[in-house]
């Protein structure tokens, strides 16, 4: 095939917040990639990367080097400021700006109207901002529409599968979706825990593999879980605040208040053994339990948490980290239609935020 020349280069300098399990995954898949979208256009210029403590920033008008930067972080860096990196970044020659949030934090989405009154364009798989108060949200999708910079976030829902998106064209290209689930948040748990397991091991398991959130609490508490139907219905059009979802949690009630990992794990275990004669019960009845979120934007009713389900049912087949959406539409209603696959972990996440990064170079005027 004959290659074709490039003519138009677009340039974005990027500055990523949270180099934690996902951003470390983003960086390096961004060294491997960036040589060949150089080739093809696409310059991404990486010139910050800051954690909590501590900011690397990029002298003059050079990138940093991907290959050494979490040393670098620790030998050169200075103390982490978000008003600095901002600055530092408009300071970039690039013609276009992006700011990649990989934290959890609920104060870092606080910059998104300032950086994108900027013109910096924001790329995150962050949940706090879209299942937040929703007057902050719909600021943020002000400025979006107003044209101001792009507010991308594909990673916020099943990690890098193309949930946000799917729904986003069905709605501008005039479907309606009038209800979604989302099974199998909390997927690894729910698809590996067997009567005969520990449901503290279990869990432990899927933190030592990078699929739960920093705070044990988010996930298992589902509230995790009721930002991700929040998320989805607001894109609907729902105006619901996080407390309008119905949410279950899985934290027995007796375990308290916030506690440190070592102390919230030891409280979980001492649910062990009920946990296994739940399993047995729900085995022995041709049962599997999945956690399921659920919205309706007809009645306006959004719903999460742990159900039991026939084995026969497409949601009992999900293994390891899996999840399906279904959304029931006026197009697509029967059957739904319907994406599967893995929705947690740090490198899949990634890929998630990288397709944004790129579709938002394309909307900035690189090829297609
Ligand atoms: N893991 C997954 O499967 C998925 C994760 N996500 C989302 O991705 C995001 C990142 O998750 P993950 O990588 O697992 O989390 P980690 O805890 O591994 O990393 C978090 C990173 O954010 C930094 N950080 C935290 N607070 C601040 C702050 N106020 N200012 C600057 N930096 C901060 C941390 O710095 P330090 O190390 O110094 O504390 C760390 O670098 C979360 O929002 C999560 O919900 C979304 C979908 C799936
Ligand atoms: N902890 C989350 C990971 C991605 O959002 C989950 O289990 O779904």
């Amino acid at each position: 095939m004959q290659r074709r020349r490039v003519i138009s280069q677009v340039s974005l300098a990027v500055g990523l917040v949270g180099p934690g399990a996902v951003g470390k995954a983003l960086l390096e898949q961004l060294r491997v990639a960036i040589p060949k979208l150089q080739r093809e256009g696409i310059n991404l210029e990486v010139r910050s990367i800051l954690n909590a403590n501590q900011m690397l920033l990029a002298k003059e008008q050079a990138t940093l080097d991907l290959s050494n930067w979490d040393e670098d972080l620790i030998a050169k860096g200075s103390d982490a400021s978000l008003g600095v990196m901002t600055e530092h970044l408009k300071a970039s020659d690039a013609p276009h700006r992006v700011i990649i949030d990989c934290t959890p934090s609920a104060v870092v989405p606080r910059f998104y109207p300032k950086w994108m009154e900027q013109g910096i364009h924001v790329v995150t798989p962050n949940k706090r901002l879209n299942s937040g108060p929703f007057a902050a949200y719909s600021a943020v999708k002000s400025l979006q529409a107003s044209g101001a910079a792009h507010y991308m976030y594909e990673g916020t829902v099943g990690a890098g599968l193309p949930i946000i998106s799917t729904l986003k064209n069905m709605l501008d290209t005039g479907d309606d979706a009038f209800s979604g689930t989302l099974a199998g948040t909390l997927s690894y748990i729910f698809n590996t825990l067997k009567p005969s397991d520990k449901f503290s091991e279990v869990v432990w398991g899927a933190r030592r593999r990078g699929y739960t959130e920093p705070d044990l609490n988010e996930d298992l508490g589902g509230v995790d879980s009721t930002r991700k139907i929040t998320t989805l219905a607001r894109e609907c059009g729902m105006q619901l605040e996080m407390g309008d979802v119905q949410t279950e949690s899985l934290i027995p009630a007796s375990m308290g208040g916030p506690a440190n990992l070592q102390q919230f794990m030891a409280e979980l275990a001492k649910g062990d053994e009920d946990w296994s004669r739940r399993l047995q019960e729900v085995e022995d009845a041709g049962e599997v339990i999945r956690f399921i979120g659920s919205y309706d934007a007809e009645s306006g009713v959004c719903q999460v948490g742990p159900r039991r389900i026939l084995r026969s049912h497409p949601l009992a087949s999900l293994t390891g980290t899996e999840i399906m959406v279904s959304f029931t539409t006026a197009r697509y209603s029967s059957p739904s239609l319907v994406i599967r696959g893995p929705g947690a972990g740090p490198a899949v996440t990634a890929s998630g935020v990288f397709g944004d990064i790129i579709r938002l170079a394309r909307y900035l005027g690189a090829h297609s």
